[in-house]
């Protein structure tokens, strides 16, 4: 990836190095401050098997939900419509609601509190896939519920056996004030912190009244202190989300967290993960030390996008036995984003989109993505002197100054933030209704991939989006693979492009632009369909084929 880079990976080295020495006392605070935010429900020994509501977690949980995460749109029918391929030995047909799926009521109670009423398609596919056993490969669009398509099913199956399978702890099994061992059932492996931090946010949620316990362990946070991440993992955990650096830097630390009870694995991200930089780590901490390889680890892998390396590396890890959930075509992306695709002169860059931001109206918030962390810094100082409300991220600054940007992007009080790849996975902000490509992805940046991930950021779960880019004569590496996927969409191919790709004759002869009609003959099934398949195995899939440009 570029050098704006994800925690750790070349990061387990860079996992330690980002952790310069911030002092103490600040970081003590700053944790105090955000005592709420690391809260989880306690489950006492004397409950039964459903606890009372924490009134005052409920309403730091779920009240200030609606503010922050994105809610379903008005445009679900285009995630609906597409064509849903369920792959493998004992697939499983998709639910239609959650009520349908078998889910403990405690999951049901707090889906409700989550505001979700009926599942994503990628939801409908994995939740019952995932009940019945099976492992998972998972690919469908940026923003269309994959977290919780893992989450979901996970920890319902946990809820109803936590006693016969959890590791003890203080409160529940071990005498209170007894230091103990984090003995995870679930691991949720991401490539950056702000994802981990999301994950976590979803998991808290999802594990509420429930004797599950999150924690968070990510490069550059905290270790030590009543709020640090030692203290966390000596509560107990069930369910740790953690970047990789961060987490071999534990697994060598065998007094804190050891992985002999882990039943669920789940790599977010999976392609990237599984990348030639990362894959090292995740192989240790999936199969080294004292890692569960019985038979009933389960391991689940998603993504918007898995190029053909990533999709064999996933598939030695997975084995024979796994459902291939994919919906729409793999690595693509929906027609709930407009493009705008901008021939400019790469000097101009600047100037354009002072006067694209200062022109706009009705944009509630952008995310603007530079390919290098100077650049980010660069423009965010140009903006900021002209009065526009910026915010920059990346990962060369500090975690307390991340942590604040985000806080900052998502809570509204900074309309813009300016940021490179590390936010170009994962991350779920409401209202981001705008996406500017200020430098594009380049092959080595991760190309078309990385152009799908980063427009992804707006648009989400049935809601509407613009997606601008600027293209300078430095991107033609990403032009062929760029006018594909906007044909794809259905959305407007400007002349520039086309005369690009296809050559002079390409704008005369009308034959490019033609959107989404050409499509369903490329990819052979009619938008709409569900296809379960038991015995896939044998013939490649026809996604991954047409992936391969
Ligand atoms: N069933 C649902 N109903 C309504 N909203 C949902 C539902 N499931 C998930 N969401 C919300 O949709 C948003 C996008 O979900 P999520 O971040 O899991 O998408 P994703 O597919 O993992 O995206 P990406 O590919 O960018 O990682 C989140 O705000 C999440 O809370």
């Amino acid at each position: 990836m570029s050098d704006a880079g994800f925690d750790s990976g070349p990061q387990v080295a860079n996992d330690n190095m980002s952790e310069a020495p911030i002092d103490d006392e600040i970081y003590a605070a700053a944790y105090a401050a955000e005592k709420e935010n690391f809260a989880t429900y306690e489950f006492l020994d004397e409950y039964g098997d459903v606890p009372p509501h924490d009134e005052e977690l409920r309403r730091s949980l779920f009240e200030k939900l609606a503010e922050t995460l994105t809610l379903e749109g008005e445009h679900m029918e285009v995630l609906n419509t597409l064509n849903v391929q369920i792959e493998g030995r004992g697939s499983v047909p998709p639910i239609k609601s959650f009520e349908d799926a078998g889910l403990h009521p405690v999951m049901l109670e707090n889906l409700y509190l989550c505001g979700y009423k009926r599942p994503s398609p990628i939801q409908q596919a994995v939740i019952p896939a995932i009940l019945n056993d099976n492992e998972v490969l998972a690919c469908a669009q940026t923003g269309t519920g994959k977290t919780a398509a893992f989450l979901i099913p996970i920890l319902s199956k946990l809820m109803g056996k936590f006693k016969e399978v959890a590791a003890p702890r203080p409160g529940l099994g071990l005498p209170t004030g007894v230091i103990c061992r984090a003995e995870p059932l679930i691991v949720i492996i991401t490539p950056t912190r702000e994802l981990a931090l999301q994950i976590f946010d979803h998991a808290r949620r999802l594990c509420y009244r429930t004797m599950l316990r999150p924690v968070c362990i990510f490069g550059g946070g905290y270790k030590d202190g009543e709020y640090g991440q030692d203290a966390q993992l000596n509560k107990g955990c069930d369910i740790l989300i953690a970047t990789p650096g961060r987490l071999i830097d534990y697994l060598n630390r065998p007094q804190f967290i050891s992985m002999r009870r882990l039943k669920y694995a789940v790599l977010d991200e999976a392609d990237e993960l599984l990348s030639g930089d990362w894959e090292d780590p995740i192989t240790r901490i999936l199969f080294g030390g004292d890692a569960n390889l019985d038979c009933d680890r389960k391991l689940f892998l998603c993504s918007a996008t898995f190029p053909e390396d990533a999709l064999i590396t996933a598939e030695e890890y997975l084995g024979r036995d796994f459902n291939m959930i994919t919906i729409g075509r793999m690595s693509s992306t929906h027609s709930n984003i407009e493009h705008n695709i901008m021939e400019i002169d790469f000097r101009d860059k600047r100037d354009r989109v002072y006067e694209l931001l200062s022109e706009q109206v009705n944009v509630k918030r952008t995310v603007i993505f530079c390919n290098t962390k100077v650049e980010c810094d660069r423009l965010d100082d140009f903006l900021y002197n002209k009065q526009l409300p910026v915010i920059c991220t990346h990962s060369g600054r500090p975690q307390l100054d991340r942590e604040s940007a985000m806080k900052m992007f998502r809570e509204g009080e900074k309309a813009i933030l300016i940021t490179t790849a590390v936010f170009a996975r994962g991350m779920d902000v409401r209202d981001v209704t705008q996406v500017i490509n200020y430098d594009m992805p380049s092959a080595a940046q991760g190309g078309i991939n990385e152009f799908v991930h980063r427009i992804g950021r707006t648009a989400r779960m049935g809601n509407v989006g613009h997606a601008i880019s600027f293209f300078t004569d430095r991107n033609e590496d990403i032009a062929e693979d760029l006018v594909k996927l906007l044909r794809e969409v259905g959305q407007p191919v400007p002349g520039f492009l086309e005369i690009l790709v296809e050559g002079p004759g390409a704008v005369e002869n009308g034959d490019a632009g033609e959107g989404i009609e050409g499509l369903d003959d490329a990819f052979g099934e009619p938008n709409g369909n569900v296809t379960v398949e038991d015995d896939a195995f044998g013939a490649p899939a026809p996604q991954a084929n047409d992936d391969s440009w």
